[in-house]
């Protein structure tokens, strides 16, 4: 029924033309700034947009009854027959929570989350045994597929989904939320191209029939895109606070509370800012550090919620720093103090996170070699346990000693890139 091919097996690809344009996106990565865990227990956390992102592109191909994907990233290439996956995930009415009439795509709240989860992993099982990362990449994205496409009245004929990232994959920096949010934006995009009526919806569902427009996402689609990516996010997190697919859906800078709207925070007037993220190269697993604070919440209920307690003060603290940056054009004195008290809140941070037993002794080290360079004000970034660090660089830093402590980390065999805080969000790339 299907072959999945793992790219470095002497086995190709059927060959096939794309047909007509395709639909190609793109999202950015994520640093969450203050409140990584915290956030999870429903404090406050700080998040920003960065300057590596993941395209997805969705296109109709010439090959009958196939549905080729390729994913580089995970060096994942696999075929599915697109007859089946119809048969299996798109026709049938989808696992609801409500009745079919209130239904439409714009409400991924109302599938039944499990239901329609157990539904793609039987689908999946009809094909080859995957190894774990696969299954978790595919069961997301088919997710999404049946979710979206299921829900629509538009014709799928075959189909090519391609998505390639130049982010470090399960790292703290929203590999999983950048692929799910393009992926989604992807899909929804292809349905607005192919619809033919005013309505969007299959004819059990409530009709979907707001205005369309081709050149970029409304804010409307905006937030159903985060939605339908944070529900694919529950496939590889298992409980995600929702402030990656957030972030890496609407970009920017982002204030943010678990179950609230996020808030865009305005960026430093003083132009783009900047991070020195260092990869640990150590991999780690978000759910298993989520779970890991789970077990020690339970188990040291008081004293873990007292820590939460200190992380939203410091996340409360750094978000009037940022607002300052923000609104008031601060002169270079005023602005020196923000990052002075910005590095300190990062460092505070970073040594909350430790107490709850979140670094490692490689990210330890990174920021050690940072400080000794005076970029003072690091902290581990993400779900912890290794993957990423990160340093603020104040305007004032000078670049040949960034230059120098790539190199030094480099050395050390830490990845190092300088990257861009609070470029946009989802996109329709051209
Ligand atoms: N670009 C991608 N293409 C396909 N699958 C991906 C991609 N990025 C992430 N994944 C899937 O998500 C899993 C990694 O999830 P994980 O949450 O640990 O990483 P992350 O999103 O980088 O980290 P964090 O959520 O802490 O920022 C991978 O094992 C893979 O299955
Ligand atoms: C560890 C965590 O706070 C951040 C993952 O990027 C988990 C979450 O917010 O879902």
């Amino acid at each position: 029924m299907s072959a999945e091919i793992v790219i470095g097996e002497q086995v190709a690809l059927p060959e096939f033309k794309k047909v007509g344009v395709p639909v190609k996106v793109s999202a950015p990565g994520k640093i969450i700034l203050h409140g990584e865990h915290s956030v999870v227990y429903g404090r406050l956390a700080l998040a920003a947009s960065i300057g590596l992102r993941t395209t997805v592109e969705l296109s109709e191909i010439d090959i009958p009854n196939l549905f080729v994907v390729q994913l580089p990233s995970v060096k994942y290439v696999g075929t599915f027959d697109m007859q089946k996956l119809k048969h299996h995930l798109l026709e049938p009415l989808l696992p609801l929570t409500h009745e079919s009439s209130m239904y439409c795509w714009e409400y991924p709240d109302f599938i039944h989350h499990d239901a329609l989860t157990d539904r793609v992993m039987a689908f999946l099982d009809m094909h080859a045994t995957l190894p774990p990362q696969h299954a978790l990449s595919l069961k997301a994205a088919i997710f999404l597929i049946a979710g979206i496409l299921g829900s629509s009245n538009i014709d799928i004929p075959s189909l090519s989904l391609h998505s390639e990232t130049s982010l470090t994959i399960g790292a703290g920096t929203g590999s999983s939320a950048s692929f799910l949010v393009s992926l989604a934006a992807a899909l929804i995009q292809y349905v607005k191209t192919k619809k033919t009526g005013e309505n969007f919806s299959k004819p059990c569902y409530k009709s979907s029939n707001w205005k369309v427009n081709h050149d970029y996402f409304r804010i409307e689609e905006l937030s159903m895109i985060s939605q339908w990516a944070y529900s694919a996010e529950r496939i590889i997190h298992g409980n995600p606070s929702g402030v990656d697919n957030s972030v890496c859906t609407w970009g920017g800078l982002v204030e943010f509370r678990r179950g609230l709207a996020p808030k865009p925070v305005p960026l430093s007037s003083l132009g783009t800012m900047k991070c020195m993220l260092v990869n640990t190269r150590v991999p780690r697993d978000t759910a298993r550090m989520v779970a890991k604070l789970a077990a020690l919440y339970k188990s040291r209920h008081d004293m873990v919620n007292n820590i939460f307690n200190a992380m939203e003060d410091v996340a409360f603290l750094a978000l009037k720093q940022y607002e300052l940056l923000g609104k008031n054009e601060p002169g270079v004195l005023e602005a020196t103090k923000a990052y002075e008290e910005l590095a300190e809140l990062c460092s505070t941070n970073h040594h909350l996170l430790c107490a709850l037993g979140l670094s490692h002794p490689r990210l330890d080290e990174a920021l050690l070699l940072l400080h000794r360079h005076g970029l003072v004000g690091a902290k581990l970034t993400g779900a912890g346990g290794g993957g990423h660090a990160f340093a603020l660089i104040p305007p004032s830093y000078d670049d040949t000693v960034l230059a120098e402590i790539c190199n030094e980390l480099a050395l050390a065999g830490f990845g190092a890139t300088v990257a861009e805080l609070g470029g946009v969000g989802v996109d329709l790339e051209q």
